[in-house]
């Protein structure tokens, strides 16, 4: 199978600051990636150019045969990219349900699960999402992704805050909507997370890729050793 995503050369800078550059690499449908790299080396800044947050300042985008580099985040979202956010961007005001009824309003794509089952969101539908612990509101952000049937799922930093049983958890769901076809990229610094989803990684560094391939042979390259891992992959 051909690539499902297409990244070509992409930079995005703040003045005159490089947060990404010239990043490229390809995704197959149903594929997991990690991108993995130190503070400030602009995993969620490529996560937000993907995603139509902020325009691509050189390079393109190709989705399931679209140019996307262009689009706004809401066209990318009806054409089948949707995410996660580090800090969950759900309404604190609404509940649950409605959280998810919005997401599900706004959806051009059939869910490949039912966000509430699949997350097991049952127990928590009538409350108020700003009562909710980082866990659950991660959760609810996941659900309301997932509620608009992404072909791509972009998720940032989604074990961070869960427990260890909540993040194996959260690895079974993730595998399984691999399985469905869905194409998923994962920004995350707990690296058994990144190795329980997924062989292929790119690590990042200054807004460059230093270093593809699985974490063992990351934690044996140098140079991911001196910007990164300090030896200590998985
Ligand atoms: N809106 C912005 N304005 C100015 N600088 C920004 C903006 N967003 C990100 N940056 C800068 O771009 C660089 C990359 O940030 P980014 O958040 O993409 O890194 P990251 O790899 O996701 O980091 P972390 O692992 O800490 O989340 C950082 O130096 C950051 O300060």
């Amino acid at each position: 199978m051909g690539a499902f995503l297409k990244v070509d050369q992409i930079s995005k800078r703040f003045g005159g600051f490089y947060a990404v550059n010239g990043l490229s690499f390809e995704l197959k449908q149903g594929e997991i990636l990690g991108l993995v790299g130190p503070n400030g080396s602009g995993k969620t800044t490529c996560i937000n150019v993907l995603s139509g947050i902020y325009a691509a300042d050189g390079g393109t985008v190709e989705f399931d045969g679209k140019m996307i580099h262009t689009m706004p985040s809401y066209k990318i979202s009806n054409i089948g990219i949707n995410r996660t956010y580090q800090i969950p961007k759900c309404f604190h005001s609404l509940t649950v349900k409605e959280n998810i009824d919005v997401a599900l309003a706004h959806a051009k794509h059939k869910p490949q699960v039912d966000p509430v089952e699949f997350l097991e969101l049952q127990g928590i539908m009538g409350r108020n999402a700003g009562t909710l612990n980082t866990a659950q509101q991660k959760t609810l952000d996941l659900a309301r992704a997932l509620a608009t049937g992404p072909k791509l799922l972009l998720v940032d930093e989604l074990a961070a805050g869960l427990n260890p049983e909540e993040t194996e958890s959260m690895t079974t769901k993730l595998l399984h909507l691999s399985e469905q076809g869905v194409s998923i990229i994962v920004v995350e610094h707990l690296l058994s997370f990144v190795h329980a989803l997924t062989k292929r990684v790119i690590v990042m560094n200054a807004g460059k890729q230093i270093f593809e391939g699985d974490l063992e042979s990351a934690s044996k390259d140098p140079l991911v050793n001196q910007v990164y891992l300090g030896g200590d992959a998985v």
